[in-house]
C-alpha cells in the first residue's frame, strides 16, 4: 500500500544480468519505500548492487521482477518512450562527471533540459536557480572555465531547474576535493531542506552520507541495514 508521503515504492525488486555461466543476480527482492522530501544515501561495497537499485528506481534499467512505482507511476508498465519522458520530467540526474555540453554556458547548460522537455526558454528561472547555487557571476562562462565544484553546482542546478520529483545523485563528490565535495553537499542538503526535494545519493564517502537522513546499506543485492540519521560509528563500519 503506497500512501500520500511515499514518493516511490519498490516492492520485491529483483534484477538478473545475463545467463547461465554468466548469470548475476545484482538485485534480490529488495523493498523500499522513499517518503518525499527525504535526503537517503545509498552505501555498500563495489558491485553490491548500488547503482544497479538506482537504474532500477529512475527507469534506466528494467526489473526482472517486482514493481517499481515513482511519483504515482509504476515504471515496471512502461516502454522505452514512456519511460524517457518520465525521466525527463520526473528525475533531475547528477553524475560523477558533470556531464556539461563543453560548448553551452553555464545558463545555457542549464536551460537545456527545459528546451528538451520543449518548454519556453525561461532565463528568469535559469538565473534564480543559478543565484541559490552561487553561479550568478559565472553565468556566461564555458564548463572548462570552472573548477570542478563549480561545474557539479551547474549539474545540479540544471537537474533543479525542472523541479523534479526526484534528484539522483551518482558519486556526486567522486571527482571533486574534499572543500568543494563539502559544498556540493551542503547545497543537496539546502535543497531539501528549503526545497524539500527528495534527493538519493550513492556514494562510497561517509561525509557524504553523515550529510543524508537515512543510509541504506546494500550487500549481496539485499538490504542489509536501513537507519535514520546514523551515528558516525555506524558509518565507519560499513563504509
Ligand atoms: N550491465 C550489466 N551486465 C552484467 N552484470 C552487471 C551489469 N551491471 C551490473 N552488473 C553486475 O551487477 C552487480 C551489481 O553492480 P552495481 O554496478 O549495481 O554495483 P555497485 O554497488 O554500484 O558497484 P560500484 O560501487 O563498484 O559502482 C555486480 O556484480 C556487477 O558486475
Amino acid at each position: 500500500m503506497k500512501t500520500s508521503e511515499d514518493l516511490a515504492v519498490l516492492t520485491n525488486v529483483s534484477k538478473v544480468y545475463g545467463e547461465n555461466n554468466s548469470r548475476v543476480i545484482a538485485l534480490n527482492n529488495v523493498s523500499l519505500r522513499l517518503k518525499k522530501g527525504e535526503f537517503t544515501a545509498i552505501v555498500g561495497a563495489s558491485g553490491s548492487g548500488k547503482s544497479t537499485l538506482l537504474h532500477c528506481l529512475v527507469g534506466l534499467d528494467s526489473v526482472s521482477s517486482g514493481t517499481v512505482n515513482v511519483a504515482d507511476q509504476a515504471l515496471n508498465l512502461m516502454n522505452d518512450a514512456q519511460l524517457t519522458k518520465f525521466r525527463l520530467q520526473q528525475v533531475g540526474f547528477v553524475f560523477q562527471a558533470f556531464n556539461l555540453l563543453p560548448n553551452l554556458n553555464v545558463e545555457e547548460n542549464i536551460m537545456l533540459p527545459l528546451l528538451l522537455a520543449g518548454k519556453k526558454q525561461n532565463w528568469e528561472k535559469v538565473r534564480q536557480v543559478a543565484a541559490t547555487l552561487g553561479l550568478q557571476t559565472r553565468l556566461r562562462h564555458l564548463p572548462a572555465e570552472l573548477s570542478g565544484g563549480q561545474q557539479q553546482r551547474v549539474a545540479i542546478a540544471r537537474a533543479l531547474i525542472m523541479q523534479p520529483a526526484l534528484l539522483v545523485c551518482d558519486e556526486p563528490t567522486g571527482n571533486l576535493d574534499s572543500k568543494s565535495g563539502q559544498e556540493v553537499m551542503t547545497i543537496l542538503r539546502q535543497a531539501v531542506d528549503e526545497l524539500q526535494q527528495t534527493v538519493v545519493v550513492v556514494t562510497h564517502d561517509r561525509k557524504v552520507a553523515a550529510t543524508a537522513d537515512r543510509v541504506i546499506v546494500i550487500s549481496d543485492g539485499e538490504i542489509a541495514n536501513d537507519v535514520y540519521r546514523p551515528e558516525m560509528a555506524f558509518l565507519q563500519e560499513v563504509i
